[in-house]
């Protein structure tokens, strides 16, 4: 018999940093019926970048693939194409980490035959004016005259920190209410707690600016210990309401990583 071509299987690898916490289930779980929604013939994976959360959730019985055991099984699996879209906020040190494996895997004898990465939340300068414009059009609805937000982003050493002063500046153009704080970089709760000192504050909100509402939001910005930015903020005399809702529990805000894997998914077609 004559050779024939094998047959073009796609599928779909979500990667996110992950989470320890069982209260962000359902944020993941509402990014995959998004994706599902959108890809309804397309198989959909997972698999966590964060290798001290995949051993935490081993402790405990539940399972899940780095980036490279995903793909590894998915070659096995017979898929020709993978999309990977990362779920991570930034281009930072993780979505790097993750643009390191795939490349590793593009290719690979017996594997699959392409493999390609999905931009993170915010990469090009429209990703930020669209982040923005969703964030500020999906304002707390307690939130009255008086009030500020502060959002707190992760911050990292790696040069891609720039997007949280990026995004900062970008949301002050639109409403000089609100503010975004990381955890790890720059900009720090301390400037704004400086520029706050100057006005007259009614409540500050808070909200992650991450993708699902877990450990740091839980703790370091929602928390009852002394360093939380609700007891910070508290001990300076301010009202504090935190809402523990990702960023990803926003269809809005979901809808631009999809834009993302679908560009993704069209450069895979058009490579032969
Ligand atoms: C490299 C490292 C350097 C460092 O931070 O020291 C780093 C970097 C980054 N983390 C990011 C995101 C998140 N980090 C967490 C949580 C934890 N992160 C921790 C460690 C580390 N994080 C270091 C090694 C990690 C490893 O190799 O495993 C833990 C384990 C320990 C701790 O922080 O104490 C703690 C576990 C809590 C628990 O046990 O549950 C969550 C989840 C959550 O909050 O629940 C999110 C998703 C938030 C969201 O959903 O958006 C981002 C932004 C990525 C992006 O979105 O772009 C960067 C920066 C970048 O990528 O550049
Ligand atoms: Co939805
Ligand atoms: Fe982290």
């Amino acid at each position: 018999a004559a050779h024939t071509k094998k047959a073009n299987k796609t599928g779909i690898l979500l990667v996110s940093f992950g989470s320890s916490y069982p209260e962000t289930r359902a944020t993941f779980q509402h990014i995959e019926e998004e994706v599902k929604a959108t890809f309804p013939d397309l198989e959909i994976h997972w698999a966590f970048t964060s290798k001290i959360i995949r051993n935490k959730l081993r402790s405990r019985g539940e399972t899940i693939d780095s980036p490279a055991e995903a793909l590894a099984k998915m070659g096995e699996e017979g898929f020709t194409n993978v999309a990977v879209q990362s779920l991570h906020v930034i281009p930072g040190e993780e979505y790097e980490n993750l643009k390191t494996t795939v490349e590793a895997f593009s290719g690979m004898p017996k594997g699959i035959d392409r493999v390609q990465l999905g931009k993170p939340l915010l990469y090009h300068q429209n990703d930020i004016e669209n982040l923005g414009d969703v964030l500020l059009q999906n304002l707390p609805e307690g939130m009255v005259e008086g009030d500020v937000l502060v959002f707190m982003g992760h911050g990292t050493h790696h040069p891609a920190n720039v997007y949280y002063p990026g995004m900062q500046y970008y949301l002050w153009e639109k409403n000089p209410n609100v503010f975004l704080a990381t955890v790890e970089g720059y900009p720090e709760l301390n400037q704004v707690i400086e520029k706050l000192e100057t006005r007259k504050v009614n409540k500050v909100w808070l909200l992650p600016f991450m993708t699902i509402a877990g450990d740091h939001a839980r703790n370091d910005m929602a928390g009852e210990e002394e360093e939380s930015w609700k007891s910070v903020l508290e001990a300076r005399g301010y009202k504090t309401e935190a809402v523990l809702e990702g960023m990803a529990d926003q269809d809005d805000v979901v809808r631009i990583w999809i834009e993302h894997l679908k560009d993704v998914l069209v450069e895979l077609k058009s490579k032969k």
